[in-house]
């Protein structure tokens, strides 16, 4: 579980990104977080592997505080916690299989990591999680030969590899088309679903939160100001998080 206890984060130039939040999510939750830009969505997402500290308040991941994380602590519990982005953040001149394979290199000996030396065991992690995703085909190919979706699928491929039990994506659909967008979501939904790996995703697109996550968290101004079923969420609520009525053309892409 992760919770969040009255948790304020105030960047050092004095800005208060979040504001007294509280808030539980279990295992297993998929989780959309919505609110205009600028609002404190990635701020939260980051406090909880730890790449913002929070400034007051307690957070704690499967009841440990991680603010008290340290050294090799801190690095096994991040292991535990995949991080997806916007940019998919690959190496793209080479195949597929080794970006997926550089989620392994943690956990090898140093010198086998620096000449590359995956194990058979590795091999088939990474395989596996390409087939996950769909892309077991692409394997070998250069990852700048994939399409925006597959690249992002790669990205999720590698993330899946590492084997973590919380999922954090920061606007993982942002780049992509709409129906390229919907695939890589069911992608989401089915890792959620069959894996039982807890996915909180910042996200613009209103439609495909709605759409495809169980409970919607709105943050305005760093405090939140709806959390419960994506069934409820209606256009009332949605003025509250963005601050207005948003017509139905945003409600595609804010
Ligand atoms: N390192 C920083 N130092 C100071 N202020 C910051 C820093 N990072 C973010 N902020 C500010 O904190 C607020 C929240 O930023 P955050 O990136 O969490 O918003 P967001 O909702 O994710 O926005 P977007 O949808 O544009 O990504 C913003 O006003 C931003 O300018």
């Amino acid at each position: 579980m992760i919770k969040f206890e009255k948790v304020s984060k105030v960047y050092p130039n004095g800005y208060k990104a979040l504001n007294n939040v509280t808030l539980e999510i279990e295992q297993g939750e998929f989780v959309a977080i919505i609110g205009l830009s600028g609002a404190g969505k990635s701020t939260l997402l980051r406090t909880i592997n730890r790449m913002h500290d929070i400034t007051d308040g307690k957070l704690t991941v499967h009841d440990r505080e991680v603010n008290n994380l340290r050294g090799k602590e801190l690095r096994r519990f991040r292991r535990k916690i995949g991080m997806v982005f916007q940019s998919f953040n690959l190496v793209t001149r080479t195949t597929v299989i080794k970006n997926v394979l550089t989620s392994r290199v943690p956990d090898m000996p140093l010198w086998k990591a620096i000449i590359g030396l995956y194990s058979k065991a590795d091999k088939i992690i990474a395989l596996e999680a390409l087939d996950k995703v769909g892309i077991l085909d692409k394997a070998y190919i250069r990852a700048d030969q994939l399409s925006g979706g597959q690249q992002q699928r790669v990205a999720l491929a590698r993330t899946l590899a590492q084997k973590p039990e919380i999922i954090l994506a920061d606007e993982p659909v942002a780049a992509l088309d709409p129906v390229t967008a919907g695939q890589v979501m069911d992608d989401f939904k089915k890792i959620n679903k069959e894996m039982n790996i807890s996915v909180l995703i910042n996200i613009h697109h209103v439609d495909l939160a709605l759409k495809y996550c169980d409970r919607v968290i709105g943050i305005r101004a760093g405090e939140i100001v709806y959390d419960g079923p994506s069934k409820d969420v209606d256009h009332e609520i949605l003025k509250e998080i963005y601050g207005r009525e948003l017509a139905d053309n945003e409600v595609m892409g804010e």
